[in-house]
Order: C-alpha cells, then sequence, then structure tokens
C-alpha cells in the first residue's frame, strides 16, 4: 500500500452553518478562494446562459418578497380598524385578503424554486460537460501527477458545492436584500422610535452570527480533513482486498478504520454542536427584540403615543428584519465553498490542452518507417531516462524492446505516441518529424495493445468497435475473428452484446486482452505498439494470442516490449535499452553470438524455465 492514502488530498469545504450538510466525502481543502471576484464572474457568465429563466427568477424572487412584506402590514391595519372597531364584515374582508396574499406568496415561492432549480442545474450540467471534454484534452503528463480521487473529486463535490450554492444564494441573497431594505423603511414609516428599538439588537445578530460562523467554519475544516482520510482508506482497503485477506489483515484494517472513523466522529460532533448554536441564540436574540417591542411599544400604546396594529405589525417586521442577517452569515459559508470549488474547475479548465495549436490535417495512410535520431528525453528536469537513442525501425519490420526494469521502454513508445515530447533529437515517421504532425493524425496511424487491457462500460460490440466507430457489425465480427476472439463470444449467453463491466459479465484477463487486439486489428493502425501482451495468461490463451497478435503485426511497423525473452525471438531486430541508451541491437542469433547483456539475459531466463519444469 501506498504510504499516502490517495483520498486524503480530496477534502472538502465547510458545511453550511445552521446544521446543513458538509460536502460529500472527497470534496476541496481549500476553502478560501483565491480570487472570488473573477470567479464569480465566471460562474455568472455561465450562469447568463439561461437569462430568461434568471429573468423570471428575478421576477419571481421580488414578488415573493414584496408579498411578504404586505403581510404585517395588512395584520396591523385589520387589528386598528376591524378588530379593535369591531367591524366584522371588514375583518372577513382581511382574512380573505391576507389568506390570498400568502396562498400567492407560496405558489410563487415554489415556481420561483423550480425555475432557479432548473436554472442552476442547466449551468452544472454545462460547468460538468465542460470540465469532462478538458480532461479528455490534457496531456498524460496531468493525469500522471493528479490522482484519480481528486479528478472525480472537482467534477462532482466541487461541482455539487457550485450547483448548492446556485440553488440557494441567488434566491437568497435579493430575498434578503428586498426584505431587509422594505422591512426597515415600512417600520420608519409606521413608527421612528419603535424602528429605533427594533434596531437595537441588530449588532448582536451581526457579532453572535460571525463568531459562530467563524468557529464553524473552523470545525466542519477539521471534519472535511477526516472525512478525506477516512475516504483514502476505505478506497485503498476496497482495491487492496486481495492483499488484505492473503495476508489476513482484515481485524487490522478494521481496527485502524475504528481509529480514524472515531477521529472524524469527534470532528462531526464538534462542528454540529457548534453551527447548531446559530438557531437557538438568534431565537433568544430575536425573542429579546420581540420583548423589547412588546414592552416598550405596550407603554407607548398605553400613553396613546402608538395604536396596538402597529406594535403588531413592529413585531413581525423586526422578525423578518432579523432572518435576512442570519440567512446572509449562512450563505457566507455556502458561497465561499462554491467559489473555492469552482475555482479548482476552472482551474483545470485553464490548462492548455494538448492539441491545442493544432492545425486538423489529413495524413494519408504511412508507410511506417520510424527513426528515433539522438533522442533525449526525461520525465522532470535534470533527470534523464533516456540519453541518445538512435534507431530505424523500416515499414513491417518487427522491433522489439528488451532490457532491465525502469530501463526505458515504456517511455520510447510513450514517445513515438506523443504522450511526451522528447527533450532532445527527433523522432520521424516516413521522414517527417511527428512534432509537425497533429497528435490526432499520428495517433490514428498507431495502434496499442498494453499490457493493463482495458475493456470499457458496454457491450463487446462496442468495446471492439471502440477502435473504428464508423465500422459495421461485419467489420466488427471479422475483426473478432482474426483476433481470434470470436469462439469465446459465441459461448457467451448474449454474444457481441453481452454487457462488460460493473453491472455485466467479468472477463478473465486473456479475454480481455483478445478484445483489446481485435480492437486493434479493427483500427487497422499502420504502426503497432504491443507492451507485455502475454505476461500474465496461461500458455493455451498465450498460443491463442500469440497467434492473434501474428495476425495484427502481419505488415505494419511493430514495436514488442516483453520481459519473456522467448516470446520476441522471431522479431527482425531486438534493441537491448540499458542505461537511457541502446547497449545492444540485432536479431536474436546475432544477439547471442554477442555474448553480451542480451545472451546474458537469455541464458538466465532459459536456465530458469528450465529449472522450473
Ligand atoms: N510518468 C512518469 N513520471 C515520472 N517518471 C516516470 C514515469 N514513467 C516512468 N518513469 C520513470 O522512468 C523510468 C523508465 O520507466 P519505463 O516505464 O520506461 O521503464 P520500462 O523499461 O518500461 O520498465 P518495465 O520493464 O518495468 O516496464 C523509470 O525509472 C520510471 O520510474
Amino acid at each position: 500500500m501506498s504510504s499516502q492514502r490517495k483520498g486524503e488530498q480530496a477534502h472538502g469545504g465547510p458545511g453550511v452553518l445552521g446544521g446543513g450538510p458538509p460536502g460529500r466525502v472527497g470534496v476541496v481543502p481549500k476553502v478560501r478562494p483565491k480570487n472570488s471576484k473573477a470567479t464569480i464572474l465566471r460562474i455568472w457568465s455561465y450562469l447568463n446562459r439561461q437569462r430568461t429563466g434568471l429573468i423570471m427568477v428575478y421576477v419571481f424572487t421580488i414578488l415573493n418578497a414584496v408579498l411578504a412584506l404586505i403581510g404585517p402590514y395588512l395584520l396591523g391595519k385589520a387589528i386598528d380598524t376591524a378588530i379593535l372597531p369591531q367591524d366584522y364584515s371588514l375583518l372577513v374582508r382581511f382574512c380573505l385578503l391576507l389568506g390570498g396574499i400568502y396562498l400567492l406568496g407560496s405558489a410563487v415561492s415554489w415556481v420561483q424554486a423550480y425555475v432557479m432549480t432548473s436554472v442552476s442545474q442547466r449551468t452544472v450540467y454545462e460547468l460538468r460537460r465542460d470540465l469532462f471534454a478538458k480532461y479528455q484534452e490534457l496531456p498524460v503528463s496531468f493525469f500522471d501527477t493528479h490522482a484519480n480521487g481528486e479528478l472525480m473529486s472537482r467534477a462532482t463535490n466541487d461541482i455539487d458545492n457550485v450547483s448548492n450554492s446556485l440553488n440557494q444564494s441567488v434566491t437568497q441573497l435579493l430575498n434578503s436584500l428586498i426584505t431587509l431594505s422594505g422591512s426597515l423603511v415600512i417600520m420608519l414609516m409606521l413608527n421612528v422610535p419603535l424602528t429605533g428599538v427594533a434596531l437595537v439588537t441588530i449588532p448582536l445578530v451581526v457579532l453572535a452570527s460571525r463568531r459562530i460562523t467563524g468557529l464553524s467554519r473552523i470545525y466542519f475544516k477539521d471534519q472535511q480533513q477526516h472525512l478525506g482520510e477516512l475516504n483514502g482508506f476505505i478506497e485503498e482497503a476496497v482495491s487492496g482486498q486481495k492483499v488484505i485477506k492473503q495476508y489476513r489483515r482484515e481485524q487490522a484494517e478494521v481496527t485502524r478504520f475504528r481509529g480514524i472513523s472515531g477521529e472524524l466522529n469527534q470532528a462531526s460532533i464538534k462542528a454540529q454542536i457548534v453551527s447548531g448554536l446559530v438557531g437557538p441564540v438568534m431565537n433568544l436574540i430575536n425573542n429579546l427584540n420581540f420583548a423589547l417591542i412588546a414592552g416598550i411599544g405596550g407603554w407607548m400604546a398605553y400613553h396613546e403615543l402608538v395604536t396596538v396594529g402597529v406594535i403588531v405589525s413592529m413585531l413581525n417586521y423586526a422578525k423578518q428584519f432579523g432572518r435576512p442577517i442570519s440567512d446572509l452569515a449562512n450563505q457566507y459559508n455556502l458561497i465561499q465553498s462554491a467559489i473555492a470549488g469552482a475555482e479548482r474547475v476552472f482551474e483545470v479548465m485553464d490548462m492548455s490542452s494538448e492539441y491545442s495549436g493544432e492545425q486538423p490535417q489529413d495524413l494519408e495512410r504511412i508507410r511506417g518507417e520510424v527513426v528515433f535520431r539522438d533522442v533525449v528525453f526525461g520525465y522532470k528536469p535534470g533527470a534523464p531516462i533516456l540519453n541518445g537513442v538512435s534507431f530505424t525501425a523500416q515499414p513491417g519490420e518487427t522491433i522489439a524492446l528488451v532490457g532491465p526494469t525502469g530501463a526505458g521502454k515504456t517511455t520510447i513508445v510513450n514517445l513515438l505516441t506523443r504522450f511526451y515530447e522528447v527533450s532532445g533529437g527527433e523522432v520521424l515517421i516516413d521522414g517527417r518529424d511527428i512534432r509537425e504532425l497533429g497528435k490526432n493524425e499520428l495517433r490514428r496511424q498507431l495502434g496499442m495493445v498494453l499490457q493493463d487491457a482495458h475493456v470499457f462500460s458496454g457491450t463487446i460490440r462496442e468495446n471492439i468497435r471502440f477502435g473504428r466507430l464508423e465500422a459495421t457489425d461485419r467489420e466488427v465480427e471479422e475483426a473478432a475473428n482474426l483476433a481470434n476472439v470470436s469462439g469465446f463470444i459465441a459461448r457467451m449467453p448474449q454474444g457481441y452484446d453481452t454487457l462488460l463491466g460493473t453491472d455485466g459479465t467479468t472477463l478473465s484477463h486473456g479475454q480481455r486482452q483478445l478484445l483489446t487486439i481485435a480492437r486493434a486489428i479493427l483500427a487497422d493502425p499502420a504502426i503497432l505498439i504491443l507492451d507485455e501482451a502475454t505476461s500474465s495468461v496461461d500458455t493455451r490463451t498465450e498460443m491463442h494470442i500469440q497467434q492473434a497478435m501474428r495476425t495484427l503485426m502481419k505488415g505494419r511497423t511493430s514495436f514488442v516490449i516483453a520481459h519473456r525473452l522467448s516470446t520476441i525471438q522471431d522479431a527482425d531486430r531486438i534493441l537491448v535499452i540499458q542505461g537511457g541508451q541502446i547497449a545492444e541491437q540485432g536479431s536474436h542469433s546475432q544477439l547471442l553470438a554477442l555474448q553480451g547483456i542480451y545472451a546474458e539475459l537469455y541464458n538466465s531466463q532459459f536456465k530458469q524455465a528450465f529449472e522450473a519444469g
């Protein structure tokens, strides 16, 4: 197991104050955005694409806030003009009017929430789509330096944070603004001294919410950190199940889990307790305010300075006035974590695509001559892996790459596919520097069958067709025939339509290998890269694979990376890579006669095989 659990870097922003749930496992480590203004403007540009919906949201939000402001005013009027003078017919009319207003308010707020949800979901859909499209364009080196879990977390949790915030904040902010200013204006119109009384507790509300927000932010961050650790632990324990079982470490893992989970538990309790304080504290302040207005208002009514109706209206407005302030405090946290999430998303979107600046070219089918000329390369500056590698592969030749582990065999083919760019020298295909060819065009001419034969969720047919999307069913089946794979497909319950992947059939390693050979046959590339293709299968499957490989390699320039030298004896040329250079090259018999590194490697493998049986 690696010393650092993968998910450790993926943890989230603070939850929402007032008992809101923290983000799901693996959200964002940095909660504070770096450049909030630019990020907000950018989210805005996405949001603004749904302009009609957004305008509807504004209209309904304003209507909703205005309706909420009318209620308390009418209530006060009803007391003063209908209840106290005992005008019951007027009272009935007031009741009907108030009922209508509250009913309309509910309907408006439902429509507003409905439209806002579709606006924010559409925005989030576009954001996620653009991010995924970017993932497809980024160079392989980007994925070397970013953990899978972290990239998944950007596409899910970070964008969820944006979605949650959009859903609530856009309408809440506008609503709070109108409610605050509207309540204040009406309160001032109703009674200036009582408005002063209502405002006395506002500093308390601001102070208390700021204090609790600040504290709970720290605890939520702590909680998310522990959540990230737990996430990483579970991820490793699940993917490493075979090793855990084989070494009988189940109990030990459970004990470790208990420790990490316990810490999360403690952190969550603290976060919830602190954030849970908001409601009771705000209630206390509001009640204090209520008592103050009622007490002072009562005294004023006794001295005929104010009517009872005005006191009732003031009590209601004071309640409405306090709510947006604590709402704004809640929104602050939510918005902060949404901006931080959006920043992580935009950070990836701003990375340059590996295709940028390339003009689409229509490359004719190449002959397949490959020349490496004094190629120098290192994954990191100052740490060269290849140091002056030169060789030529004629069209149709099979070149085997051998050498000790870590010598640079895979690196050589990584340069041919332009997964990485050479730092010195050049690679030529049919006499043209591959940097002049578009990556798309270049890769169209290359086929790969890798050790880790990758199949996607989908049917067998779809998996083979991955090699050439426009291929007909017949061509797919022909490729399967040539790859020696049609026999096992015929034995599958649904044949070519058998589902593979999480919800479908699981294939053996050899079967997957054969499928990827069929895929490469269908793609019909001029140059082939075969990496350790038969290293972990039984002899019978290996025979099948070897046969399929021979079919595949016919007429194509092929590069075969193999550890077992027995599989590459027929290669036209064998390159022995050592110390970042080609230490020896020639045919199998030439290299044996040379009595050098290859001969030594071959003899030791031969001896091992002989001793083994
Ligand atoms: N993406 C990468 N980033 C940094 N270093 C890398 C990367 N890939 C490989 N290396 C390093 O480059 C060196 C050559 O690796 P390479 O995979 O080419 O060796 P190889 O000859 O194919 O080995 P093996 O036979 O074990 O597959 C190794 O030291 C390896 O640690």
